[in-house]
């Protein structure tokens, strides 16, 4: 495998669909097209053609697009295929493709990793591309389009730059501290541009939770007694009959998920085994299991029938935000005898409630966000190098008035934390991991 090499792939969805597009790119673009299309169209101009097979056989009538290099998406030279969307088409296609030298099918976004190297876009870009095409929810395409576009990626750099400017005034200082060119004011001001870096970034960290509850979804796990209608809860909610509802204490046992979208947000649910002592050992391990989601838990609903009076109350990990719910409302006859005991009432039978619910949630996660902007961290990659430099940082405030060439080593660190955000310091060494994770043909 050579990088090379001329790639191609199908850059559109599944098949068969209406129009697919064969993408293909590098040097031998052109004279591929020539091949197969008899010539080559004016750059960045559909032309209709028909693509000819080296036997001479017909593929199919197709609209072709060419982009000169630089001026394409890989910054290579680039060539479509708007074929029909049929199998058969898209694979005599390919097949046809392999045949020329030098040339091979694209490994999962390997046409955006040369977009990269070729200075198109930078890694938060990048990965800002591959999250526009797994975005399920309204706020996750919200969030990729910020970082797709570049706006994070101009924060960390004009972070990066700053610190960078601070490191050089400071061993300006260090090597011409016996003259008196370098005012010994400048390193005050500089250590100011320092503090504000720090305070930023420390904020901009403290958004990263609400970057990945957009991405990864808001967990939101129901808990409470056996038969306190938790999985009835579960499946008004997913209007799907997802978890097994009888009469018997004890029927679920094992964790069930759902992905819900609650005003764009994603949000996974989970529906749990009733929190009993028991000597069933599978029942055992299933309340264990529902214990250990409260741990990650961003909101726990916890469930108790109105008419069932107070049980023992479970307790619950410091700090998490949590709904008190009275279930079976159908069946009581004075509600406003409960009211003061539960945060809300419901009758997953009935239905009522159930939207009061949802938009109590739903609140929680817009103020929650309202807090934060759009330039949110979201990968674990990002928090990671962002907490690196933050460290630095606070080391090199820490020291500054004790010894200089400790800070400005500090500062290096937390600039190059920054630099390998964006893929413009040395991470070759992740590339292929960051890479992998694309679809093909993007
Ligand atoms: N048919 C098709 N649709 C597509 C893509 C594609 O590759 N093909 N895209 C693929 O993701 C997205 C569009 N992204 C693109 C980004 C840059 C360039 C491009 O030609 N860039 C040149 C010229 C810029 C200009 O003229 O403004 C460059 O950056 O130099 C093309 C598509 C979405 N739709
Ligand atoms: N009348 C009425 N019955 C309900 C309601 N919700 C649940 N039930 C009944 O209560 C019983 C238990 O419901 P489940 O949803 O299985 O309860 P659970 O909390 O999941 O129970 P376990 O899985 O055993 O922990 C079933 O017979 C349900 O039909 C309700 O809103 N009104
Ligand atoms: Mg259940």
């Amino acid at each position: 495998m050579q990088d090379s090499d001329t790639i191609y792939a199908l850059s559109s969805g599944a098949l068969p669909s209406g129009v697919a597009v064969v993408r293909i790119s590098g040097d031998q673009a052109r004279s591929i097209c020539e091949a197969v299309a008899g010539s080559v169209p004016t750059p960045r101009q559909t032309k209709l053609m028909t693509l000819r097979a080296a036997e001479g056989g017909e593929i199919d009538q197709s609209l072709v697009l060419f982009f000169a290099a630089p001026a394409s998406f890989t910054g290579e030279d680039c060539i479509e295929f708007h074929l029909h969307g049929g199998r058969a088409t898209v694979q005599a296609m390919l097949d046809c493709l392999s045949k020329f030298k030098n040339t091979r099918h694209a490994e999962a976004g390997e046409f955006t990793r040369r977009a990269f190297e070729n200075g198109k876009l930078d890694l938060v870009e990048a990965e800002g591309l591959s999250d526009i095409i797994s975005a399920e929810t309204e706020m996750q395409r919200r969030l990729a389009i910020e970082q797709a576009s570049g706006h994070l990626s101009s924060l960390y750099e004009g972070w990066s730059e700053t610190l960078t400017h601070a490191r050089a005034m400071i061993e300006a200082e260090l090597d011409f501290s016996d003259e008196d060119d370098i005012p010994g004011s400048v390193s005050r001001t500089i250590w100011q541009s320092v503090e504000k870096t720090a305070s930023e970034l420390r904020q901009h960290l403290e958004g990263s939770r609400m970057g990945e509850i957009i991405r990864d979804g808001y967990r939101i796990v129901i808990a409470g007694p056996p038969n306190a209608g938790k999985s009835s809860l579960m499946n008004a909610l997913a209007r799907r009959d997802i978890a097994i509802v009888t009469e018997i204490a004890g029927t679920t046992r094992d964790v069930i998920e759902v992905n819900l979208d609650v005003n764009g947000f994603a949000v996974r649910l989970y529906d749990t085994a009733g929190l009993r002592e028991t000597l069933d050992a599978v029942e055992r391990e299933g309340v264990r299991r529902a214990r250990a989601l409260f741990e990650n838990a961003d909101l726990i609903l916890l469930l108790s029938d109105i008419d069932a009076g107070s049980s023992e109350e479970e307790r619950l990990p410091d700090g998490v935000d949590c709904l008190r719910i009275g279930t079976k409302l159908d069946r009581v006859i004075r509600s406003e005898d409960h009211e003061h005991s539960y945060d809300l009432l419901i009758s997953a039978t009935t239905g009522e409630g159930i939207e009061t619910l949802i938009n109590a949630i739903g609140e929680r996660l817009s103020s929650r966000f309202s807090a934060a902007s759009m330039s949110l961290p979201t990968r674990e990659r990002q928090v990671n190098y962002l907490r690196e430099a933050l460290r630095s940082l606070e080391e090199a405030l820490a020291m500054k008035d004790v010894s200089p060439e400790i800070p400005a080593e500090a500062l290096r660190n937390a600039a190059q934390a920054l630099g390998r955000i964006t893929g413009h310091v040395d991470v070759e060494d992740l590339l292929d991991v960051i890479f992998s994770a694309f679809c093909v043909g993007k």
